[in-house]
């Protein structure tokens, strides 16, 4: 599309730029015509600082926040409530209140870690949010903070992020594939796994509508198309990387999410339904199966 279609271009800060989401969602925006991305890092903007993010929003006072900031550790969560919840919770109210203050609307990622699992038909927006761990409670109570503080806002709730880059599931059992025989998955946690590139397209696609000044404040779902469990997915990775690579792993065995004797609990299915998302803002799920292949060739250095 030609940049002259745009006639006007929107400015977008986008927190937590250096994190999987953040980074595809800069890439994206630096290419897209008629919006201008300004990425700050933790370094550049700690969002439990509030004075930091007083001072950062009122001097780019952009037209958007996309807060993909978080503390993402779900096992170091329980240990560490404190710090999940000074990120996910009070620096994501404070947040929202800055941009209340200068009536900046506020695009934040959520999770289905919300929910306690119990739906295996799938949760929809409306559905009783009821966290099993720390994690989930942190992101629920940053939810309700936005809700209380900023009309303007969109949460978009998002599930089993994977990419090339920082800490994921994806890159964790291909470590594990390279270096031991035998490895374990999870056929008992469902749910639906969701390129950072593809969470970026989505958060994109949001943009370019809510500049056209569309009112569609609220919560949203998406996830990748085709649910599948953790045994799933990695199976699937693992038939993706043996084309580029010899594994040392002979064995996938799958096993109950209790014998791998985690420290914090996960639902045991958490689909997103994205109807929502579909009905409002025309977008659909894109299957995870050609994201993890992209993703796979990515890391073996072939784009
Ligand atoms: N990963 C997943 O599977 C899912 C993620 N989400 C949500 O989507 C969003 C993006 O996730 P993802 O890209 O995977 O996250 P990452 O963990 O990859 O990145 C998060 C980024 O936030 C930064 N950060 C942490 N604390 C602060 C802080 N106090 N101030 C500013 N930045 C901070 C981190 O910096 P540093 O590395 O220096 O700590 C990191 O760069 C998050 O809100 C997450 O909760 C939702 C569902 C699934
Ligand atoms: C150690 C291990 C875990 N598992 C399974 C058990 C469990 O369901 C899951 C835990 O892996 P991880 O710690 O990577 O996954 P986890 O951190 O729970 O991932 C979550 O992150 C947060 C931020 C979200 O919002 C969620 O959508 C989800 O992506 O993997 C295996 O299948 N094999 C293993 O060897």
């Amino acid at each position: 599309m030609s940049a002259s279609v745009y006639t006007t271009s929107a400015k977008v800060v986008i927190l937590g730029a250096a994190g999987q989401v953040g980074h595809a969602l800069t890439e994206l925006l630096e290419q897209a015509p008629g919006i201008e991305p300004v990425p700050l890092n933790r370094r550049q903007l700690d969002i439990t600082d509030a004075s930091a993010i007083q001072d950062q929003l009122s001097r780019h006072l952009p037209d958007y926040v996309v807060n993909c900031a978080g503390f993402n550790r779900v096992d170091a969560a329980e240990r560490q409530p404190d710090r999940s919840m000074a990120v996910n919770r009070d620096g994501v109210g404070q947040l929202a209140q800055a941009c209340a203050a200068l009536s900046i609307p506020l695009l934040q990622l959520s999770s289905d870690y919300v929910f306690d699992g119990h739906y295996a038909s799938g949760y929809s927006e409306d559905d009783e949010a009821s966290p099993l761990g720390v994690f989930g409670r942190s992101k629920w109570e940053g939810e309700e903070a936005i809700r209380r503080a900023l009309t303007q806002h969109l949460i978009l709730r998002v599930s089993w992020i994977f990419s090339a880059r920082g800490d994921n599931y994806l890159l964790r059992m291909l470590e594990r594939a390279r270096h031991e025989a035998v490895i374990e998955a999870a056929d008992d946690r469902r749910g639906c796994p969701t390129s950072a590139d593809d969470v970026a397209r989505v958060i994109l696609a949001i943009l370019r509508q809510l500049t056209c000044g569309i009112n569609v404040w609220g919560t949203y779902h998406y996830c990748g198309a085709e649910i599948t469990t953790r045994y799933g997915f990695c199976e699937a990775l693992l038939a993706a990387a043996r084309q580029y690579e010899e594994l040392k792993v002979q064995q996938l065995k799958p096993v109950a999410a209790a014998n791998l004797n985690a420290l914090a609990q996960r639902p045991a299915s958490s689909v997103l339904k994205c109807r929502k998302l579909l009905a409002t803002f025309g977008i659909r799920q894109r299957p995870w199966r050609s994201e993890l292949q992209r993703v796979v060739r990515e890391i073996y250095g072939e784009h």
